[in-house]
C-alpha cells in the first residue's frame, strides 16, 4: 500500500506524535524539539502559541516534511494520512501540491512577483490534472469567496498591484484551491495592520469551515489565538507545555508559562492591570535547564522541578506538563 493510501475517514488532518528533532552543529548535536505531540482534527482550528524561538515554525513545517537541512527526526508525523517522516520525495511532493497547504507571514515573499495572480492560483489545480478552463473558473470562485472585486481582472494582474491584505487573501485562496485536508498558517497576519488582520482572519476561518479543512494556526498573538481557535497548544523551549480548549485557555491557564504569557499580553488578561513582561529570556531546547525548561523563570518552581521533565497530564479540561500547575478556577 502506498503511503498516500494509508488513510481512513476518521483520521485526523494532522497527528504529530512524540516528535523530536536534532541538527548537527559545530558544538555537537543540537536538540530543537522534544516529544512534541499536536493533533488537528478535520475542520478543526488549532493554535500553536509561544514566544519567539519556542519551536512553532519547526513543528508546523514538519507536517510538510520541511525539516532543517541535516535534521534528524524521531517520532511520527501523519499529515492528511501520509506518514511524512517515512515518505519519499514523490509522495511528499504530492502531499504539498494537493493535500496540505501553507500560508506564510509575508505574502510578498511567498509569491513570484513576475507571475500573474491567475497563474499562481491555478498552478496547484493544473498540476493535479484539472483542465485549465476549469482551474481558472475555480480560481475566480475562490477570489470571490475571499472578497476580491473583479476576480477575472484580478487573475490578470501582478502581485505588486495589490495591497498586503488583499495579497494575503489571494494567498489564502491559492492555499485552499486544491481543497487540502490541512492548512498550516504561520503568523499569517503579523505583517498586516490590525483592521486588515481581522478581515483576513475572518476570510481564512470562513473558507476553512466551508471546505472542512483542518487549520494549524501559528501565532505569538494570544488574543488572536483565543478568538480564532478551538484548541490551543502552548510551546516553550521546543516542547508542548500545555494543551487547552480556547475557552479555558484565557480564564484558567494551567501552566505557569501560559499564565505568564497571558499576563504579558496587552488585553487577554483583562482587568488585572497593565501587562507584565516575563522575567528572564526565552530558552531554546539546547540551552534550557535540566528538568522543567521553564523553571528558571517560574514563580512556582521548587527543587522537584529540576529532577526531571514533567510528563503532560490531565488538569481540569487541559493537559499540562507541570508539577505545580496553577489552581484551576471552578
Ligand atoms: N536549521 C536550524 N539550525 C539550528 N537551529 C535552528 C534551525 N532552525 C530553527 N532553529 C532553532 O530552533 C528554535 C525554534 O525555531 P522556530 O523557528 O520553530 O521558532 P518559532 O517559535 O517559530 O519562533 P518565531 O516566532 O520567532 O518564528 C530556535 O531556537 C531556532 O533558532
Amino acid at each position: 500500500m502506498s503511503v498516500l493510501e494509508q488513510h481512513t475517514t476518521t483520521r485526523d488532518a494532522l497527528a504529530v506524535e512524540g516528535l523530536g528533532l536534532t541538527v548537527a552543529a559545530r558544538e555537537g548535536v543540537l536538540p530543537l524539539l522534544a516529544d512534541v505531540t499536536v493533533r488537528v482534527g478535520r475542520g478543526e482550528t488549532v493554535g500553536l502559541v509561544g514566544e519567539s524561538g519556542s519551536g512553532k515554525t519547526l513543528t508546523a513545517r514538519s507536517a510538510l516534511g520541511m525539516l532543517p537541512r541535516g535534521a534528524r527526526a524521531t517520532g511520527r508525523v501523519t499529515a492528511a494520512g501520509v506518514d511524512v517522516l517515512a515518505a519519499g520525495r514523490t509522495d511528499l511532493r504530492d502531499l504539498r501540491r494537493t493535500r496540505v497547504s501553507m500560508v506564510f507571514q509575508d505574502p510578498r515573499a511567498a509569491i513570484n512577483p513576475l507571475r500573474r495572480v491567475g497563474d499562481h492560483l491555478t498552478e496547484g489545480l493544473r498540476a493535479g490534472g484539472t483542465p485549465p478552463r476549469e482551474a481558472a473558473r475555480r480560481a475566480r470562485d475562490l477570489l470571490e469567496q475571499v472578497g476580491i472585486d473583479d476576480p477575472a481582472g484580478a487573475m490578470r494582474r501582478h502581485p505588486h498591484q495589490f495591497s498586503g491584505g488583499m495579497l494575503q487573501r489571494i494567498m489564502i485562496a491559492g492555499a485552499l484551491s486544491t481543497e487540502p485536508e490541512l492548512l498550516l498558517a504561520d503568523e499569517p497576519t503579523t505583517a498586516l495592520d490590525v483592521t486588515t488582520q481581522a478581515e483576513v482572519v475572518g476570510v481564512l476561518r470562513a473558507l476553512q469551515r466551508t471546505h472542512g479543512t483542518g487549520l494549524l494556526f501559528v501565532t505569538h498573538d494570544l488574543d488572536l489565538a483565543a478568538a480564532v481557535c478551538d484548541r490551543i497548544y502552548v510551546m516553550y523551549a521546543g516542547r508542548i507545555v500545555e494543551e487547552a480548549d480556547s475557552a479555558s485557555f484565557a480564564v484558567a491557564p494551567a501552566h505557569p508559562y501560559t499564565r505568564a504569557l497571558l499576563d504579558a499580553s496587552p488585553s487577554v488578561h483583562g482587568d488585572q492591570g497593565p501587562p507584565r513582561a516575563i522575567g528572564g529570556r526565552p530558552r531554546s531546547l539546547a540551552e534550557a535547564p535540566s528538568g522543567c525548561s521553564f523553571r528558571d523563570r517560574c514563580p512556582r518552581a521548587d527543587h522537584d522541578c529540576a529532577l526531571g521533565v514533567p510528563a503532560p497530564r490531565p488538569h481540569g479540561t487541559s493537559r499540562v506538563a507541570c508539577l505545580r500547575p496553577e489552581q484551576v478556577k471552578p
